[in-house]
């Protein structure tokens, strides 16, 4: 049995990681962490019975007494760094969905992973559906280069554009390279109506709406067509079988890998 510490456990993606932990056949959870609800017993969060673990906003001190061998990380931006360094100090090996790190923050994780020789897998995105679309971007890039993006995500999100988007924007950057689209000349009569711009000239949007869950749209286009490459999760179910995934192969893992693709696609 693999022995899970959740960190963010009460948390929308928390919730779902914890239903997951519980269900899988090679996976026992040991740890909760959140920062309220301290001291419940995680199962209360699931409205069902005492699972013997205590919710906890000590993730030191929980790595260190419980045993994790991994620990998943669904918190926010300003705590995911912290926490995975926390981890690693301790000897456990991170799963990462958190999104908004910064680029630093990425490059210090990734130098005390590899000196603690420990795995560590910081995915944006574990639905199968989204890293296809990504896939299928970085493909359509090598024919079209003009391409925007369009990420519209539930109104309780903190960061913008999202990890996905990001991702993506990556992705298609090593196929085209930098490129001036639309008019140089182009000037926005409200800030930010073009979108956010990445190194390389991509546009990204962001839509922030009750009733969304995840969901982006690539959109590319050439002279007198459009392609556009979508994908919903309509549910947080949608990253679970990603999560075991991580979970599984993390710890056969030394240094960090940025994005699941990399364990999934060849
Ligand atoms: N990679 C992927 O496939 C996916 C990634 N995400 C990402 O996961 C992250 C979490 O999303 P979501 O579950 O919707 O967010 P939520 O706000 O619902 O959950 C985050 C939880 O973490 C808690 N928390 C905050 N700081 C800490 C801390 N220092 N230690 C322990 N717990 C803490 C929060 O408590 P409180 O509410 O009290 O602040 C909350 O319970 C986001 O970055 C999101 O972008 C989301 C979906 C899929
Ligand atoms: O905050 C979310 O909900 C999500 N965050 C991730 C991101 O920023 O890409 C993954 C997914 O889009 C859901």
């Amino acid at each position: 049995m693999i022995k899970v510490a959740i960190s963010g456990v009460a948390g929308r993606m928390g919730l779902e990681v914890l239903k997951t932990v519980l269900a899988a056949e090679d996976t026992d959870l040991c740890a909760a962490i959140d920062i309220y609800n301290e001291g419940l017993d995680a199962g209360s969060l699931l409205g069902g019975e005492p699972l013997g673990v205590k919710i906890t906003s000590n993730l030191a001190e929980a790595l260190a007494t419980s045993g994790a061998e991994v620990m998943v990380d669904f918190t926010g931006p300003s705590s995911v760094t912290a926490n995975v360094v926390a981890a690693l100090n301790a000897g456990v090996r991170p799963v990462v969905g958190t999104t908004g790190m910064s680029p630093e923050d990425f490059d210090k994780v990734s130098k005390l992973a590899e000196k603690m020789r420990l795995g560590c897998i910081i995915a944006p995105n574990f639905a199968i559906g989204a890293l296809l679309m990504i896939k299928f971007a970085a493909e359509a890039a090598k024919y079209f280069p003009n391409v925007e993006i369009i990420e519209k995500h539930h109104d309780q999100k903190i960061d913008a554009p999202s990890g996905t988007a990001i991702k993506t924007a990556e992705k298609i950057l090593e196929q085209r390279g930098d490129f001036q689209q639309g008019l140089e000349l182009e000037e926005e009569k409200i800030t930010g109506a073009r979108g956010g711009k990445m190194p390389g000239g991509l546009r990204i949007h962001s839509v922030r709406l009750p009733g969304y869950v995840a969901h982006q749209e690539v959109i590319f286009g050439g002279v007198g067509q459009t392609l556009t490459i979508k994908h919903d999760s309509i549910a947080r179910e949608s990253f679970m079988p990603g999560v075991l995934t991580a979970i599984r192969a993390v710890l056969r893992l030394e240094g960090v890998v940025y994005g699941l693709e990399n364990l999934l696609f060849e």
